[in-house]
């Protein structure tokens, strides 16, 4: 599972790591979508925040039943304390950690991401960052450091971190129980 800010490359990355590995993508916010037939914005205009939080976890309990999985979550997904006891209970949960500055950069134009069509969009993703960052470690396995690294260059130190963790060398990691996917 990949965990982490808006914009830090959950879905990029998980998707070219389950294409590597020859496992089933799902991308958590994709799939509210195609199932709702509507966009996030527009399950955030009519049902609010606390509705897509609903939908958003109740869609992470069933996938996390699934094998063979990579999932990458949406952004707000660890919010939940269910959400996080779920999280540690099941695969090995990489967080993408990527500051705050170079998410800015990044989405500094996105008019996809509700929670950023405001005022002050560069505030919020440094408040948004403080109130997780920690939430965020509190249920990884593995953090990899992302900065301004280029998505390859990124997939590569989450192959690594992966392996490291798999076979007990990582740091501060358990060795993994059977087998456990990202
Ligand atoms: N390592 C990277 N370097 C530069 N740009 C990147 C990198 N990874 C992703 N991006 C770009 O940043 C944007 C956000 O990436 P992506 O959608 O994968 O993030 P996300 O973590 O899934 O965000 P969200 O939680 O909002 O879905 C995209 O435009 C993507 O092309
Ligand atoms: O960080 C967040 O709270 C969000 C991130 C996106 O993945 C979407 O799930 C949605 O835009 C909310
Ligand atoms: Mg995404």
């Amino acid at each position: 599972m990949f965990i982490g800010m808006m914009g830090a490359g959950k879905t990029t990355l998980g998707r070219s790591y389950a294409a590597r590995h020859g496992l089933a993508f799902i991308d958590s916010d994709q799939e509210l979508e195609a199932r709702t037939g509507v966009s996030i914005p527009t399950i955030f205009a009519v049902e609010g925040e606390e509705g897509f939080r609903e939908r958003e976890a109740r869609m992470l309990a069933e996938l996390l039943g699934r094998e063979d999985l990579v999932l990458a979550t949406g952004g707000g997904v660890v919010l939940r304390p269910e959400n996080r006891a779920q999280l540690r209970r099941r695969g090995i949960v990489v967080y993408l950690h990527v500051p705050p500055e170079v998410l800015w950069e990044r989405l500094r134009h996105d008019r996809h991401r509700p929670l950023l069509q405001v005022p002050q969009p560069r505030q919020r993703i440094f408040e948004l960052y403080a109130q997780r960052d920690p939430l965020y470690r509190e249920v990884a396995d593995v953090v990899v450091d992302g900065g301004r690294l280029k998505p390859a260059a990124m997939l590569a130190r989450v192959e690594e971190a992966v392996r490291d963790y798999r076979s007990g060398k990582g740091e501060g990691a358990v060795v993994a129980e059977g087998e456990r996917d990202a």
